[in-house]
């Protein structure tokens, strides 16, 4: 597929994920409050907030999943809500609580997976037994992915992100209960992916994580992105969480409560 890569001025790269003023409330709640972010293509990008900050209302508005109240993405230039089917061939997702069929092994899964995506199946057999080998999931050749471990399920998801090749990854929370075997393995994963031209976009509570993997950041909390930028301007002179404590206004004085925990 051609995709634009600079845009028609010539000078601007077009970013791999673009968002303007999105938008989204349920009900009361400003979950994403028109928040712009633009994460420039080749970046390894970290997406980080309290809980609630509004990071996975935000990135399946992103990806398509979730419709917003208003605003756009763009993926290299495609509108995802315009053009899904082209937006959606330059992605990769592994959403919070991914639904997938469960009653397969992880070999079916990808395959019927790799079949609706289309890719022919001299090349599909080659990238699935690629994918279970990285994924260290052969041992599990007869299991189901319903009795899969959550942190099985998170590397057959990141499978499936994987399999027809994307130039975007969005990854919601991609390390949560996985073993620090895997973690290395993924992570590695991913590191080839940017060095090959792709660009990463990962939500995580693990700032030392994002410190090592990521080179460009974004903070958000309650629904805006409150900082955004190279990672070293993002966390000045400290680490990337005392920024973070700093940007969020995280309340850490001593607090009163839970005195019977002490007898
Ligand atoms: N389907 C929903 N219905 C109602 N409120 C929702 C829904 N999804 C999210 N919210 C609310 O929107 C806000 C943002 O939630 P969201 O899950 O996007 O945050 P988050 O940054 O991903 O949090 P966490 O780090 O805990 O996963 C929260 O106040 C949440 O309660």
């Amino acid at each position: 597929m051609t995709v634009e890569t600079r845009q028609s001025s010539g000078a601007e790269p077009v970013a791999a994920l673009r968002l303007t003023a999105l938008h989204k409330a349920f009900g009361d709640t400003v979950a994403v409050d028109h928040v712009d972010l633009a994460v420039p293509q080749g970046s390894f990008f970290g997406l980080v907030g309290p809980n609630g900050a509004g990071k996975t209302t935000a990135l399946s508005m992103a990806v398509g999943l979730l419709r917003p109240d208003g605003g756009r993405s763009a993926v290299l230039g495609v509108d995802v809500w315009a053009d899904p089917d082209r937006a959606k061939a330059l992605m990769g997702v592994l959403p919070d609580g991914l639904a997938m069929p469960e009653r397969l092994t992880g070999r079916e899964l990808l395959t019927f997976l790799g079949q609706l995506r289309g890719i022919p199946d001299h090349v599909l057999t080659g990238r699935v037994q690629e994918l279970l080998d990285v994924m260290e999931l052969n041992d599990a050749e007869r299991t189901l992915v319903v009795d899969y471990s959550t942190g099985m399920r998170k590397k057959i998801g990141l499978a499936t992100a994987l399999l027809h090749g994307p130039r975007l990854l969005v990854l919601d929370e991609p390390f949560e209960a996985v073993d620090p075997v895997s973690a290395a393995a993924l992570k590695s994963i991913l590191v080839r992916f940017v060095a090959a031209g792709g660009s990463v976009i990962l939500s995580s509570h693990v700032m030392a994580l994002v410190e090592q993997l990521c080179d460009t950041v974004a903070v958000m909390a309650k629904g805006r992105v409150v900082a955004a930028g190279p990672l070293g301007d993002v966390r000045g002179d400290g680490t990337l969480e005392e920024a973070f404590v700093r940007l969020v206004g995280v309340d850490t004085g001593d607090r009163e409560g839970l005195s019977w925990l002490a007898s």
